[in-house]
């Protein structure tokens, strides 16, 4: 089934604050790098037969690229984000103001919550992250909003500050993650949860491999993670291998930019 993702061109892109143990902003990051390898990501998409729309990035808002964090949908509404930290807010009404002008039903949110980055969603239920960005109230106000039953599971490793940096959905059933993000309460939910999860090396997430893109038959993922690269092949995912390490300086990865929008009729 082909999906629709929400991605933003990095036209503004920079590091130029720390809001992540990724980011330095005394080193910085190149906009023509990250540009490129964006528009690698996107065709990518493309060539899978995925539909990508575009939001127009916003200049001094230079982590706008990170679509995923602009909201969370299901079932063609639109949960809005609230972002933890000042540098980051004006994203949050600017992404739910575009679905409002495509005629979306919009929540403004009460709670800090980071969209997709924090929430994952799966077919019975949707997955999210607290502990760094994301209120754990947003997880109540998610669930009551989109009437999908929500977990919560809590991240203790600060380079994996959101849901999306340590875990990926393989399907609408299972999923990938690396358990040294989770607290040893989560990590028994999970176990309980994925008995057949893959789970991936401390060097796998080292790379931001867990940030990756799967429509259950093609994996979108960072180009350095080897080793979950090779799981997925024995488990006979198709694997497209991105290197977006240019975006990685500002703690970001395939995932981060895509934002899937999830209409009407899908789960
Ligand atoms: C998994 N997702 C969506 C992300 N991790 N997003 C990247 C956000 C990076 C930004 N500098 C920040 O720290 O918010």
């Amino acid at each position: 089934m082909p999906k629709h993702f929400l991605m933003c061109r990095p036209d503004y892109f920079a590091v130029e604050y720390a809001i992540n143990p990724w980011m330095h902003p005394e080193i910085g990051a190149s906009r023509d790098i990250a540009v490129r390898q964006w528009e690698t990501l996107k065709a990518a998409y493309e060539e899978l037969g995925h539909k990508v729309s575009l939001i127009d990035p916003i200049d001094g808002l230079p982590d706008m690229v990170f679509a995923a964090n602009g909201a969370l949908l299901a079932g063609g509404r639109v949960y809005g984000a609230r972002f933890a930290y000042p540098e980051r807010g004006p994203e949050g009404p600017a992404y739910l103001r575009w679905f409002a002008e495509r005629g979306y039903e919009t929540l403004e949110p009460a709670h800090v919550n980071e969209g997709e980055g924090d929430f994952l969603t799966l077919d019975r239920v949707i997955l999210a992250g607290t502990g760094f960005r994301t209120d754990v109230a947003a997880h109540q106000e998610a669930q009551e909003y989109l009437g999908r039953p929500v977990v919560s599971l809590t991240l203790v490793d600060p380079r994996f500050y959101h849901l999306d940096t340590a875990m990926f959905p393989l399907d609408g059933s299972n999923i990938a993650y690396y358990p040294g993000a989770f607290s040893p309460g989560s990590l028994a939910v999970l176990r309980r949860m994925f008995p057949d999860a893959v789970l991936a090396t401390a060097e796998d997430a080292e790379v931001l491999g867990l940030n990756a893109v799967s429509d259950g038959t093609n994996v979108v993922i960072n180009a350095e993670a080897s080793n979950l690269q090779l799981e997925l092949k024995r488990r006979r995912y198709e694997v497209i291998p991105i290197d977006l390490s240019e975006l990685r300086k500002a703690g970001g990865g395939p995932k981060c930019c895509t934002l899937e929008i999830r209409g009407e009729n899908s789960s």
